[in-house]
């Protein structure tokens, strides 16, 4: 039923008077001679829909879809059987309504049809009808043009949504987890970092037993940074459970900093977490596991000076000293080139995602340009854009179908 209307009225239309175009997408005011048409029952989920014209083709459009018969009587609604002027195929049974100018809303001649069919049936045929040019002839290529526009708007969404963890940590915080053996300054650096007494601290290996986790900004970015307790055996079921937690908070972890008392790298504890924790993250970040880790020396206050046996194995590591806060300004530094790669640089590239909510839209439209794909019907494929562009206008806040979907199916117009 759609193609008659539409290209019936833009045929009729693009005789003496200028082309006919659909209203709001800058169509020319009623009265410069063209004809134009739009749905104005508008948007949304509907039995009917209601198709107006108004402009000098309307009485011919009335008539070319309810022949044989004539022009209804003006201003009564008439029940018409609508055909396709062309193929004659029965389109709708429908109320019509002839409104002669200059009695009309726009003082023009005017035509209303009260179809079947919600938007999605009514539109999408209009959409590709109108774009499809009158007799569906489709210049060479314009389909797979359009396909190709929704390719690269699939790959454009999903390089958004591998980002989408990034803008999330840059949204609630990346998780900074710091861990290490017993006694070997964890807490004091939580405070240091935090500048607050987050933790307790005391020479008692084993203080810390909860994972304690506290809101900062490091280096510029908002971190949720978590104390956790020394890995060892643990004695006792309490520190045995808070070391049960640390593990499972360093596997949540987006950036592990790993610290060890630099006078005691020798010790078992030193030697069996730099066995476990760090060689296997370092290892998993080198096979692309977005893990990441900073090694932490601390203590350096207690080095006296050349007494640091680093053994050349030791991966790369920062010295510090939460005593006295020597290396501290390398430390914030190294964090933010970490936390720059975690979270992704805000002020550079394109934008990252924060919110699931945007996560949820561009997953949605992702999987309704899936379907335009799989549709072998226009109107099921334009429905399939309309639901994408739905999901993306509620992200840009943009003009939504005319705009987008028009974007897409612009190139379908055939010789206007
Ligand atoms: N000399 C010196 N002592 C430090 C430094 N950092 C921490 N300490 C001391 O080392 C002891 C342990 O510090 P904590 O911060 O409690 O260590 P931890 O790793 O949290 O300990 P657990 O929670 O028991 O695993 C405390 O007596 C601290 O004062 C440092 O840079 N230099
Ligand atoms: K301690
Ligand atoms: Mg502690």
């Amino acid at each position: 039923m759609w193609r008659g209307l539409w290209s019936l009225v833009a045929r009729a239309a693009r005789g003496p008077c200028r082309p006919c175009t659909r209203q709001g997408s800058g169509a020319p005011a009623p009265g410069s001679g063209a004809t134009i048409f739009a749905l104005s029952s508008g948007q949304g989920r509907c039995g009917i829909a209601v198709i107006r014209t108004s402009g000098p083709a309307s009485g011919h459009a009335l008539r070319s879809l309810t022949a044989p018969r004539d022009l209804p009587p003006a201003r009564r609604a008439c029940l018409r059987l609508l055909t396709d002027p062309r193929s004659e195929e029965p389109l709708d049974r429908a109320l019509v309504l002839w409104f002669p100018g200059p009695q009309s809303f726009t003082g023009e001649d005017c035509a209303e049809f009260h179809v079947h069919g919600g938007p999605a049936v009514a539109l999408a045929h209009v959409e590709a009808y109108i774009d499809f040019g009158e007799d569906d002839n489709l210049e060479e290529g314009v389909l797979e043009r359009a396909d190709s526009q929704v390719q690269e708007l699939e790959v454009a969404l999903n390089a958004h949504l591998r980002d989408a963890r990034r803008g999330q940590r840059l949204r609630s915080g990346a998780h900074v987890v710091v861990t290490g053996p017993p006694n070997a300054g964890k807490s004091s650096l939580v405070n240091l970092l935090s500048r607050k007494p987050v933790s307790i601290v005391s020479p008692e290996p084993g203080t810390t037993r909860d994972v304690l986790e506290t809101p900062v900004d490091l280096a510029g970015f908002p971190v949720l940074l978590s104390d956790t307790a020394g890995l060892r055996e643990g004695e006792g079921p309490v520190e045995q459970e808070g070391v049960r937690r640390a593990r499972e908070r360093l596997e949540q972890a987006d950036l592990i900093l790993a610290v060890l008392d630099a006078s005691d790298l020798a010790s078992p504890s030193s030697c069996n977490f730099l066995d476990t924790v760090v060689t296997s993250a370092i290892a998993q970040s080198h096979n692309g596991n977005s893990q990441r880790l900073l090694l932490v020396l601390n203590k350096s206050d207690l080095l006296l000076a050349g007494d640091l046996d680093l053994s050349p194995e030791l991966p790369p590591h920062l010295l510090l000293s939460c005593l006295t806060g020597e290396g501290l300004d390398g430390l914030l530094e190294a964090l933010r080139k970490e936390l720059t790669a975690v979270c992704g640089d805000p002020s550079a590239g394109p934008p990252l995602l924060t919110r699931a909510r945007h996560q949820h839209h561009l997953q949605g439209c992702l999987e309704a340009l899936g379907h335009y794909k799989q549709a072998k019907d226009v109107a099921l494929a334009a429905e399939a854009l309309r639901i994408a562009r739905g999901h993306l206008a509620c992200l840009t806040s943009g003009g939504g179908t005319e705009e987008i979907l028009d974007i897409i199916f612009r190139d379908f117009c055939v010789g206007k």
